[in-house]
């Protein structure tokens, strides 16, 4: 089976010389939920930037569904670019249009989409995070929480194959997180999450990867990560206080 993402012996340093990547090699089978998770500055972000080709220049390879990210080539760019979709943490970066509708048909509509094809994607993604009787409102009326699912939307509406999640749940309060985490499920993509919320990796990825200065250092189940105290006190990774892997099950974080 083709794999959904494949990076090998992947090394990036940025222009003033700091080392961000050393080899990263992570590969993730189609419909897998993984989360990336790392102390800060371990390069999760550089990370994310190689897999639809904004970074690049280092060592390596990314491919995405067998098609290798290769920047100087604009149709393999474009195609890349439709098959990942990131969604940055701040929905802010990715909403800029009058309306809700007209943010989630953007991207569609850039790749040529028109007419009923584009009004029934845009219907499906605002669908799909709950979203669709906000779609004639203006963006920056809606709640931070709001604002984020229709971020998710822009996204969905390019049906991508991998969904990149940067910190999801950043700035939700315990409804909209448990919302979204129910989202995130029903979606059947491929999904790889950057987080600090590891109760949340553990809802929602069955596999974790731990990546620090640059190197990816384990690469397990979630929960028997999170219940490995030396590995985590070693990376800077700390459980919310009375927090117990062992003792939670999925969805009940
Ligand atoms: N534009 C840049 N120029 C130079 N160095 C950079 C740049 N962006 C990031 N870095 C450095 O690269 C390393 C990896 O940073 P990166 O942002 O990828 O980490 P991160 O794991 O996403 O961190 P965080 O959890 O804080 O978001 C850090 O040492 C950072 O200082």
């Amino acid at each position: 089976m083709t794999a959904a993402l494949k990076i090998t012996g992947l090394t990036f340093a940025y222009p003033d010389g700091r080392q961000a990547l050393h080899g990263v090699d992570l590969t993730l089978a189609p419909g897998e939920r993984v989360a990336l998770l790392g102390p800060n500055g371990a390069g999760k972000t550089t990370l994310v930037l190689h897999l639809n080709g904004i970074l690049h220049g280092g060592e390596g390879r990314v491919e995405i569904g067998g098609l290798t990210v290769t920047p100087g080539d604009r149709k393999a760019i474009t195609e890349i670019r439709r098959r990942v979709g990131v969604v940055f943490q701040d929905p802010d970066d990715q909403l800029f249009m009058p309306t809700v509708a007209e943010d989630v048909a953007f991207g569609p509509a850039n790749l040529g989409v028109r007419g009923d094809e584009l009004d029934n994607r845009v219907t499906e993604a605002l669908t799909a995070v709950g979203m669709l009787e906000h779609r004639d409102q203006i963006p920056h009326h809606l709640s931070f929480g709001q604002r984020r699912r229709v971020a998710v939307a822009t996204v969905l509406a390019m049906r991508p194959e991998i969904l990149v999640l940067d910190e999801p749940s950043s700035n939700l309060d315990p409804a909209s997180r448990r919302e979204l985490a129910e989202i995130i499920e029903s979606l059947p993509v491929t999904v790889l999450m950057v987080t600090h919320d590891l109760p949340y990796a553990l809802e929602l990825c069955p596999r974790s990867v731990i990546l620090d200065a640059g190197r990816i250092v384990a690469d397990a189940p979630t929960g028997e990560l999170l219940a490995d105290r030396d590995l985590m006190a070693a990376h800077r990774l700390e459980l919310p206080f009375g927090f117990d892997p062992a003792t939670v099950r999925r969805g009940v974080a």
